[in-house]
Formats: structure tokens, C-alpha cells, sequence
């Protein structure tokens, strides 16, 4: 029986009987869609779709590329930046399907670092769009050597890779530089901040402190940092202010450089003795930059704060930017600003306006601090760090002797630490003189049982507390 197909071709001339037909189709479109949706599941399916996709893109006349290198016109002064861009951002795209990566760890970096490997592609998508790079590493016989990165897509994407991809990877290269650019400290010397790199490696993790101080810490400045539009709501300045105190020894300025390298903050280190007058401190306050810690050290050496109380000083300074050298003064102190300014500083009267500060004080005596300095809002939380007790020691034996785990000797010096009042310098100084971990713990044993006997004479101070004043 023959098919007539001009039988069938007369029987759909009419309209109705092409509206039947679309209606068929689509319900079996439907149908066959439903049934694919209910019995492919959701990775083949997205599978299929990626093959299809790269199997369009990969058409050799549609496809376009465009290539990045090194430097730019073989000038070796002269990088392209774009190059180093792609260079930071392609490792971010890498995922755990890669077969060949490159894997190194730079010196002072806990993290390890990755690269794009010549033989791998490194396939992005944004917006949707498949992006494919490759690096080139040209010719081994070139003795003018230099890399390249070639990116594929197809044609029909000039415009978003011009306009949108290619700001995209160089807004991104911006925030990873940021990420990784290395914090300085600066301190203030002839009316102008001296500025070196803050390496010192301190973190959170290799402090020794007791571990709900260092949450309490912690939790207090991560909330600092998110209620930036509270204290613009409240018009109050965006800044926070922390005393430490303790004895000498007990990791202060660790703890500065701790927070600095968890906030990614530079630090401005203000010595009272390099200040002229009150309009010298009003000019080193406005030339710190925003996002900072400024810290001022040992501020009951600094007469100027500790004396305000003092008849003989009241008598003599102002709260203007007149100095006062302090010549006819009994205890021949020089006094060279005014401690009202400071205090208008940090009340935020006279400040800049600028925001994300964190002002640190630290101090060996509290109790030698002018109660106007303590007040809450000026100083919001008082920590105090102090002798090593308890599980704290821990930290050190991982810093100085490299011990993860557990030690047989432990227990025997936690319970030594705890009639003993030493502090972490001290006991750092200990672990260090030797390199067998073994023969470090034993000395420490020796060292805090000859202690031990010295402690009566020694003030009994409590572990390291915190005291939030409020905000
Ligand atoms: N809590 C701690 N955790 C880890 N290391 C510490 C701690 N305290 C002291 N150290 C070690 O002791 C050394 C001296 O500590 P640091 O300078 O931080 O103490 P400080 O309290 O600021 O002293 P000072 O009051 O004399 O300035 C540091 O190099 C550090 O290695």
C-alpha cells in the first residue's frame, strides 16, 4: 500500500487544518518535554546542553580570539597589565575538575598558591557566556621568551568581552591585589608619617591568650565593621576605641598586629614625644588614612595624658594650640599639647569626618590613666592581657616548637603556669633556646619550678579579662 503524499498535502490546504496540526505538535512538544524533565535527570541534562553549546562555539568561523601578552610590544618595561590581570583572576575559575594545575607556596604566605598550566584550558562562564583561555608560553628556542594568554568566544560576544568581561577581570584583579597588598605601619617623625611594611606575623592563631578573650575580641570588632550604617544613622563617628593593659611582656603589640592583619588595617604607631603642639597632633590625626588603627603605646609614659589632674599642670596648659614647654614646672615634665585635644579627637569634634578607625591604647598601669581617657566611647573596651594560664601555653609550644597535638608534658606545666605569674614573652624566651622540642619542654619545667619559688613575692593578677564599656 503506497503512501499518496499528494493525497496527504491536499488534506491540510485549508487553515483549520494547519492550526490542527500546530495544536498536535505542541502537545507533543509538551508531552515529550514533560517526559524528558521527569526521566533525564538535572546533571545529564545540563551536560547535554554544555556540549551542544561548546559544540556551536567550537565552529572554527564563529569563533574568535584574542590574545594578552606578557608585555606589551615585547617592551620589557612596559607589562601589560591586563596580562597580569588574567594571571590573578584565571586561578579563581579553577575548580577541582582541573587534570593539571600548578601548585607552589611563596615564602611569609600560609596559602598555597595556584597557576593556569600550559597543556590545561581554563574554561569561565559569565553571563552565561563560555569563555576559553589557554596560556601560551611561547617558543623554548626564543630567547625573548615571554607568556601569553590567549582567550576564545564566539563572535557573536565582542561586545560583552570588550565592555563588560574584560572590566570584570580587572575589577577583580583590583580586589584580589587589595586582598594580598602587604600592611604598613607608619609612624609620625618631623610632621610627616614615616611608612615601612608591617611583616610581623602575628594573627589571632598565634596568640596566646585565653580563647574567650580572643572570640570576645574578635566578635567585637567584626560587629564594628558592620554597623557602619547604624553609627551614620546615630551621626556618631564610625570609629572604636580599645585600652590594653597588662604587664610588660604580654603580647600587647602582638595583639595590635593580630587585629591589624585580620582587618587588613595599617597602622599608625603615635610616639607623644613627636608632637609639637595641638595643631601638630590635629595634622598627624587627619593624615592617617581611612581604614586604619592608630595606636598609642605606653600612654602612661606619656606624661602629658597621665598628669592632667596634677595642680601644677591644670594651672598651666589650655585647650588651645598655645605649647607649654613646662620650664617653671616642678617636675619638669615638658608639656607640649593639651590632653583635651586628644580627647576632642576622639570624641570626633575636631576629626576629619573619616570613618573605620580604631584607636589603641596601651598601657603597663592602668590605674595611672586620667579617668577622662577611660570614659566609655572614648576607650569602649578595656582588655586586659596577662600572665600565661591554662591552654593558652599551647599556642606558643606551636609556635616556637612546632607541637599540633598533644604532649606528655602539658599537663605538668599548665599546672606550674598556674602557681607561677610569667608571662608569654618569658616563656617564648624559654622555648626558643632550644630545638628539640623534647629537651624545650623539659627546661620550661626546670625554669617554672625555680619560678615557682620566687612567686610568693609577685602580685596575683587574674588571666586575661575584657571589659566592654558599651557602645
Ligand atoms: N600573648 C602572646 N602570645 C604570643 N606571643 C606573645 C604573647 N605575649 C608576648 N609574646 C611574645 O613576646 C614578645 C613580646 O611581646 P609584646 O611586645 O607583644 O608584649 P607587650 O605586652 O607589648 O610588651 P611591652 O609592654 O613591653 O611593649 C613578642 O615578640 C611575642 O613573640
Amino acid at each position: 500500500m503506497g503512501l499518496n503524499t499528494k493525497n496527504l498535502f491536499s488534506s491540510f490546504t485549508s487553515a483549520s487544518s494547519w492550526f490542527e496540526l500546530y495544536a498536535a505538535f505542541s502537545t507533543f512538544m509538551m508531552l515529550f518535554r514533560t517526559a524528558i524533565n521527569d526521566l533525564v535527570p538535572d546533571q545529564i541534562r545540563s551536560f547535554i546542553a554544555s556540549k551542544l553549546e561548546a559544540f556551536f562555539n567550537a565552529q572554527p568561523n564563529n569563533q574568535v580570539s584574542l590574545k594578552i601578552n606578557q608585555l606589551w610590544d615585547g617592551n620589557l618595561g612596559n607589562r601589560n597589565e591586563l596580562f597580569d590581570a588574567a594571571q590573578e583572576y584565571l586561578p579563581t575559575r579553577i575548580t577541582r575538575t582541573f587534570k593539571s594545575l600548578k601548585v607552589g607556596k611563596q615564602e611569609n604566605r600560609k596559602h598555597l598558591d595556584f597557576a593556569v598550566d600550559a597543556s590545561e584550558e581554563v574554561v569561565d562562564k559569565f553571563e552565561g557566556t563560555t569563555f576559553t583561555w589557554k596560556l601560551d608560553e611561547g617558543s623554548e628556542n626564543d630567547s625573548n621568551r615571554t607568556h601569553a594568554f590567549v582567550l576564545s568566544f564566539n563572535e557573536r560576544n565582542r561586545e560583552k568581552v570588550l565592555d563588560r568581561y574584560i572590566p570584570h577581570i580587572l575589577k577583580t584583579y583590583e580586589a584580589i591585589k587589595a586582598e594580598k597588598r602587604a600592611l604598613k605601619i607608619f609612624s609620625w617623625e618631623h610632621h610627616y608619617w614615616n611608612e615601612t611594611e608591617l611583616s610581623h606575623p602575628a594573627t589571632f592563631d598565634t596568640l596566646a591568650l585565653n580563647s574567650e578573650l580572643k572570640q570576645a575580641i574578635i566578635h567585637d570588632l567584626d560587629r564594628f565593621l558592620r554597623r557602619k550604617e547604624l553609627y551614620k544613622k546615630v551621626g556618631k563617628p564610625w570609629k572604636r576605641g580599645y585600652l590594653l593593659y597588662g604587664p610588660p611582656g604580654t603580647g600587647k603589640s602582638s595583639l595590635i598586629v593580630a587585629i591589624a592583619n585580620y582587618l587588613k588595617f595599617n597602622v599608625y604607631d603615635l610616639e607623644f614625644s613627636s608632637i609639637y603642639s595641638d595643631s601638630d597632633l590635629m595634622r598627624c590625626m587627619r593624615d592617617t588614612s581611612n581604614r586604619c588603627i592608630i595606636v598609642i603605646e605606653d600612654v602612661d609614659c606619656n606624661q602629658e595624658v597621665q598628669v592632667r589632674s596634677k595642680p601644677s599642670y591644670k594651672d598651666n596648659f589650655t585647650d588651645s594650640d598655645s605649647e607649654f614647654d613646662g620650664s617653671n614646672d616642678p617636675n619638669q615634665v615638658t608639656k607640649k599639647f593639651s590632653l583635651s585635644s586628644l580627647l576632642n579627637y576622639m570624641d570626633g569634634l575636631r576629626s576629619s569626618g573619616g570613618e573605620e578607625r580604631i584607636i589603641i591604647f596601651t598601657t603597663n598601669h592602668r590605674e595611672k590613666l586620667d579617668p577622662a581617657l577611660l570614659r566609655p566611647g572614648r576607650m569602649d573596651m578595656h582588655i586586659h592581657l596577662s600572665f600565661l594560664k591554662g591552654k593558652a601555653f599551647r599556642v606558643l609550644a606551636s609556635n616556637y616548637l612546632g607541637i599540633e597535638g598533644h604532649h606528655p608534658l602539658f599537663e605538668q606545666i599548665e599546672e606550674l603556669l598556674e602557681k607561677t605569674n610569667v608571662t608569654p614573652a618569658v616563656v617564648a624566651e624559654q622555648l626558643i633556646r632550644n630545638e628539640d622540642p623534647q629537651l624545650a619542654l623539659e627546661k620550661l619545667v626546670e625554669f617554672l619550678k625555680e619560678r615557682g619559688k620566687d612567686s610568693r613575692v609577685e602580685c596575683h593578677l587574674s588571666a586575661g579579662q575584657v571589659n566592654v564599656l558599651g557602645d
